[in-house]
Formats: structure tokens, sequence, C-alpha cells
């Protein structure tokens, strides 16, 4: 992006970013969420794997109406109108699919949280900062404040949260850990008298205050100055090392994730491009997507205009090519494309990609086709696709049924 301050980079994954004895803190298998409207199924995210593994921070980059949001969306029964479909969803051992309501909110209240890019759609902005995440706290119940509905109205319209009671001081304590100056001060504050930085802060201490195991953040600094977001992510990434808090990160900027994230999946159209340990990716990129990526990341600072951006748009969900989509786009594109898209592992441990130029009958130079064995190429892909294993190389034996 810039020259300007960025979060510091961290000596490599924090976490074994290759097969782990415990199973992943989030397994998502195979994920479909379908729109349904007025102009017909809009398959919005189709086919997505990936797994998250606990005090992880997990990147999922893509450009604009790639499919990011909804599939972070449909993990927690928030992709309103959509149709979800999964192999496997899972949060610990848990089948998130299998969930009603209610149970989803509570592990959206206690289990994962979500950070959005406009605070103000989770911050009321008729409450003082301190008094919503007062409640949060008492909501997740461990300050022993009673939380009965007359108790919680009458802080809400009479009295306040007092400032004595251990749900406040949590609240100021937890402004202080997101970098909040004078926080009992700030506690007393509406959003709109923060900054946009601040209120972003408001929203991590918001989304700490219910303990989870995993934040999700949908582009959780978009909105910033480069100088704040810098700020913002290192923040996050203190959290994760002292709370061990595993934070999914979604943002369209390859430079956010190469400097915050242990790994990363790369989304186009609704899939899975390339997936892989932050350095792999950036050292080795395999995909033609993620090149283009990568070399639209603007170096230096008048380089703002990203010159050499991939040509094109994301298509409309409702109108993919088949096999790859990305091939209309593709300088690389070649007679496979149109057959359906498989992952492909390279040598480094989870580092996959769904590009039909790593197939065994191809022979390529990474950028080119040189040689290709049309009907052994495609039998390997039905091979592949019989094969579960190379989709998912580090699936646990949860031993459930799931959808
Ligand atoms: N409620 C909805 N109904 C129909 N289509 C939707 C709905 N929400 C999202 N979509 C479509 O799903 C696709 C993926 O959208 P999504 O918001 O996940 O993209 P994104 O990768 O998060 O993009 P951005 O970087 O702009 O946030 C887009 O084509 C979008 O138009
Ligand atoms: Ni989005």
């Amino acid at each position: 992006m810039s020259s300007q301050p960025r979060p510091t980079q961290r000596a490599g994954p924090s976490v074994s970013t290759t097969v782990t004895e415990e199973p992943p803190l989030l397994a998502v298998d195979n994920l479909h969420t379908t729109f349904t409207t007025e102009r017909g199924d809009v398959p919005a995210v189709d086919g997505v794997s990936f797994a998250i593994n606990e005090g992880e921070v997990f990147g999922i980059v893509g450009e604009s109406g790639s499919g990011k949001s909804v599939t972070a969306l449909s993990l927690l029964g928030l992709a309103d109108g959509a149709t979800v479909t999964a192999d496997r969803l899972c949060f610990r051992d848990e089948d998130l699919l299998a969930k009603d309501e209610a149970a989803l909110r509570e592990i959206r209240g206690n289990d994962i949280s979500m950070i959005f890019q406009d605070p103000m759609s989770s911050l009321n902005p008729v409450m003082t900062v301190g008094e919503q995440i007062a409640e949060v706290v008492r909501h997740h119940g461990d300050v022993g404040e009673s939380q009965s509905l007359f108790a919680e109205l009458r802080r809400k319209y009479v009295t306040g949260t007092s400032e004595s009671s251990a749900s406040w001081q949590r609240a100021v304590e937890l402004l202080d850990t997101v970098g909040i100056p004078d926080p009992a001060d700030r506690a007393n504050e509406y959003p709109h008298q923060l900054s946009g930085g601040m209120k972003q802060r408001v929203m991590i201490a918001q989304a700490l205050a219910g303990d989870p195991d995993l934040i999700i953040a949908d582009e959780p600094t978009t909105a910033l100055d480069v100088t704040i977001e810098a700020q913002i992510l290192n923040e996050l990434l203190d959290l994760r090392d002292e709370f061990g808090v595993s934070i999914m990160l979604i943002t369209h900027d390859l430079a956010v994730v190469r400097e915050t994230c242990d790994r990363v999946a790369v989304m186009y159209a609704g899939e899975m491009m390339e997936t892989a340990d932050t350095r792999t990716l950036f050292e080795d990129p395999r995909h033609p997507y993620t090149r283009g990526l990568i070399d639209s990341i603007p170096r230096t600072d008048d380089d703002r205009e990203w010159l050499d951006a991939i040509e094109g748009n994301v298509p409309d969900p409702t109108a993919k090519p088949q096999g790859c989509p990305f091939r209309t786009r593709c300088d690389a594109a070649f007679s496979l494309c149109e057959e359906p898209l498989v992952a492909y592992s390279a040598e480094e441990p989870g580092h996959r990609t769904w590009c039909h130029l790593y197939n065994d009958a191809v022979a390529n130079d990474g950028d080119e086709v040189q040689r290709v064995d049309d009907a052994e190429a495609k039998q390997l892909i039905q091979e592949h696709e019989a094969s579960d294993d190379l989709v998912t190389p580090q699936r646990p034996n949860f031993g459930g049924e799931y959808r």
C-alpha cells in the first residue's frame, strides 16, 4: 500500500501451518451459500474449504465480489435469504449447520465475534461505549451481576451501569486493552464523539468482551488511513499474542495479509484459488490470480494506482464461466480450464492451488503451458475429485455425521 508505518512483520507463523494433532478451531469443507432472489439463484459461495487453527491469524483475500463477506456470514447463520450447505462446518467439534438460531446467537456472543468495516453497524449511537461493552460483559456472565431483563432495562433507561460495578470496570479495562487513551473517561462517551479509529477499537473491545476464541474481522481497517490501520492491525495481533484468540481477517489488500496473517486463502468468484502459509504464498505464488494480486500491490507511495492491476472484474455469481471462473481474465488459460476445478497440492504442506496448470499431465513453467496430454489430464481431474484427501489433506477425524 505505501511505505507508511505498518505492523511489524511477525517472524513467520506462530502456529503449525500444517498437519495438527488437534482438530482445527474452525473447519469448513465445501461450503455453498446460495441466495434466492427475484433474478434467480445467486451462488455467492461455491465450494469453499479451509480450516483455522487455534491462535492463528487466517487471511481471506480477494477482489470485491469474490465472496469473502458471504463466507464469513455463512459461518454464523447470518447470510439472510441464503441456503447454506457444507460437507462440514464445525467450530471445535460442534456442527454449526445443526444449530438453531438461539444456539447460534449464543455462539456469536461467547465463542465467535465479528468486527465489521463500519463500526456504526454494530455500535448503538444512543448508548455510551462503556455501557455497550458492560452489557456484553454481563451477558457473558462472569461478573455475577443481574442480567435479568428488568435489571438491563433499568440500567439502560434509568441508572446506567454503575461505574463501581465489575462490568463497567471490565469495560474500561477492555478499552485500555485495545489502546484507547483515558479509557475511564472515554467509556462515558457516545460513539459519535470518537474518531473512526477509536470507534473501530471500541468494536474490538466489544468483540473481546464475550471472551471469544475466534474473531472474524471483515475489512476492519479499510475505511481508515494507513497509520491508524497499522495501529489497529497491531492491536489485533497483540490480542492474538496475549489471549491466544484466533483471527479470521478478511481483506482485499494483500499487503495487509503479508504483514498480519499466518496463513491465507485467496478467493475468487466464490471459489478458492490458492491456500498457503503467508510466506510461501508470497515467495512461491502458483495461481495466476494470486500472482496478479501480488503484482498489483503498490510498491511505493507514488505508486498508488494499481498499475499492474488485473484487467476486468470478478464475474457475477450468476454468470460465471464454467470450470475455472478466472479463466476469462487469465493470461495462462489453456484447454483444460473449462474442466471443473480441483485442488493441486504443492510441496509445502498446506499449499494448494486450484489451477489446472498444476495437473501432472501438464508441463508448464509456472506461467505458460509447454505441453498437455488432455486425455490423461482429464482422467487425473476425475480421480482427483474422487479423492477427498487431496482437497482436505488436514481433515481431522470428527467421526460425526455432516450434511
Ligand atoms: N443478500 C444477497 N443477495 C444476493 N446476492 C448477494 C447478497 N449478498 C452478497 N451477494 C453477492 O455475493 C457475491 C459475493 O459478495 P461478498 O459481499 O461476499 O463479496 P466480498 O468478497 O466480501 O466483496 P467486498 O470486498 O466488496 O466486500 C457478490 O456477487 C454479491 O453481489
Ligand atoms: Ni466484503
